[in-house]
């Protein structure tokens, strides 16, 4: 249920602040507005006096009122936009909040409202938050899209499909004896449901290359003690994030610094060195790097040009590139390696930094598809794509319409909007029935 309270939030950033913006959403938004600024024209900006209840002035801003239904929320929305203090933020909601049946609201409320009163799904809310908390250029190209409803639209688009093809299915058993009911068009369905299970496969496998945009690609850096892992960490982070020396078994745990490569999240990992004979801590060390490689979307992995030392397998399946270092003091001419380095006077930096990059955006994939943004979608998909597979194998028409039905609800359930009306409606719609 939607509360009937009006809310009220700071909605911009940390103050202070050049601007703070106030927002008001609810029946009694109009009533706060013209009492603070007097009456202003809707969806326009104007600037005003702020009084408080005294009738002193609290500060000069811009107004903005929207009336519902066309608003963000659905209701009446306004916002002020005060200069950034402390001091004017707290007399504006101390001010707003002493009107009768307005109080702050809740973390994520006014979103809340907005989807309860069908203004976003649940897919265009989540991609709202990832908006929201966007750091990258890819992540926000990507939230977007899913904010504008690419996600949504797919996913309405299969399960119209599906309620479609329940509607033939049922018509089929129900109503065969009915001239307007074409006969036999299961065959046509089936095929498209097959079609479909494709179709919503191979979005699934797209959530790997969602995941390397939200979460970021990681490379972790492997390679025997002293080769210059973590001089080339500090390199690539451009600080002294990790400790240098010359002593073999300095790096004992994980460390991890996060950059932004041509938009996209980069998490680079630094390990302690690879041996045998180690002390406890080291082994643990040691080990940690193993796990990690085990499970990373690409390893560096570091060898020492002037003193190279075997380490062994490391990949289980990730990429691996293999990096020659110190090319400073060893010299040209050393071969095997993918790339050669040094840290030190910064030779082949940028050829493995290009190298990561083009990496990085071909896990990230092609930005203009559409992928599952959460678990919880591909969690969905994977019931909805098993449903369908039950019902092309089944054999009962009835428990295959039953199938189908499953399979649109998960869907429905992606965005949030289960609706058994609909099935009804596309019955009634298509075949004439009630003639
Ligand atoms: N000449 C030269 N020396 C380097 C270069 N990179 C690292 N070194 C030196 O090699 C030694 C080991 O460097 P580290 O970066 O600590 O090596 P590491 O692989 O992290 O070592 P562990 O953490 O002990 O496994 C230090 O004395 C560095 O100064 C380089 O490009 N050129
Ligand atoms: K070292
Ligand atoms: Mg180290």
């Amino acid at each position: 249920m939607i509360s009937r309270d009006s809310i009220v939030a700071l909605s911009s950033g940390r103050l202070p602040a050049g601007l703070a913006v106030i927002r008001i959403s609810g029946s009694k938004t109009r009533f706060v507005v013209e009492t603070i600024a007097g009456a202003v024209k809707d969806r326009f900006t104007t600037l005003r006096r702020l009084r408080a209840a005294d009738g002193s002035t609290i500060d000069h801003g811009l107004v903005l009122f929207f009336p519902g239904p066309g608003s963000f929320t659905g209701e009446d929305v306004a916002e002020f936009h005060v200069h950034g203090s402390r001091a004017v933020a707290a007399r504006m909601l101390e001010t707003i909040t002493r009107f009768e049946g307005v109080r702050h609201a809740e973390p994520g409320e006014f979103t809340r409202r907005a989807f309860l009163n069908g203004k976003l799904d649940l897919v265009e809310t989540e991609a709202l938050a990832d908006l929201v908390n966007a750091e990258t250029e890819a992540q926000r190209r990507f939230a977007l899209r899913n904010a504008e409803g690419a996600q949504s639209k797919l996913y309405s688009s299969w399960r119209r499909r599906l309620i479609h093809a329940r509607a033939m299915i049922e018509a089929e058993i129900d109503f065969a004896d009915e001239e307007d009911v074409p006969g036999s068009v299961s065959d046509a369905v089936w095929s498209d449901v097959a079609v479909m299970i494709g179709e919503i496969e191979r979005h699934v496998e797209g959530f790997k290359a969602a995941e390397i945009i939200r979460d970021g690609f990681e490379v972790v850096i492997l390679g025997a003690p002293n080769a210059g892992k973590s001089s080339l960490f500090n390199a690539l982070a451009k600080r002294e994030a990790a400790i240098v020396t010359d002593e073999p078994g300095t790096t004992r745990d994980l460390l991890e610094v996060v950059m932004d490569l041509n938009g996209l999240k980069v998490q680079i990992v630094d390990t302690a060195g690879l041996r045998e004979a180690a002390g406890k801590v080291e082994s643990i060390g040691i080990e940690r790097a193993r796990a990690k490689a085990g499970e990373t979307d690409l390893i560096l992995l570091l060898e020492d040009m002037a003193d190279p030392v075997p380490v062994g397998e490391v990949s289980r399946g990730a990429p691996l590139l293999r990096v020659g270092t110190k090319s400073d003091i060893a010299g040209a001419g050393a071969g095997g390696y993918d790339l050669v380095i040094s840290s030190r006077d910064g030779t082949g930096l940028g050829a493995l930094l290009d190298e990561i990059g083009q990496r990085a955006a071909a896990a990230a994939g092609d930005a203009s598809e559409v992928l599952p943004s959460r678990l919880r979608h591909v969690e969905l998909l994977k019931e909805a794509s098993g449903f369908l597979r039950a019902a092309l194998a089944g054999h009962s028409q009835e428990l295959r319409a039953e199938e189908l039905r499953l399979a649109a609800d998960r869907l429905g359930r992606i965005i949030g909007a289960v609706d058994v009306e609909d099935l009804l409606d596309v019955i009634f719609s298509q075949f004439c029935i009630g003639k």
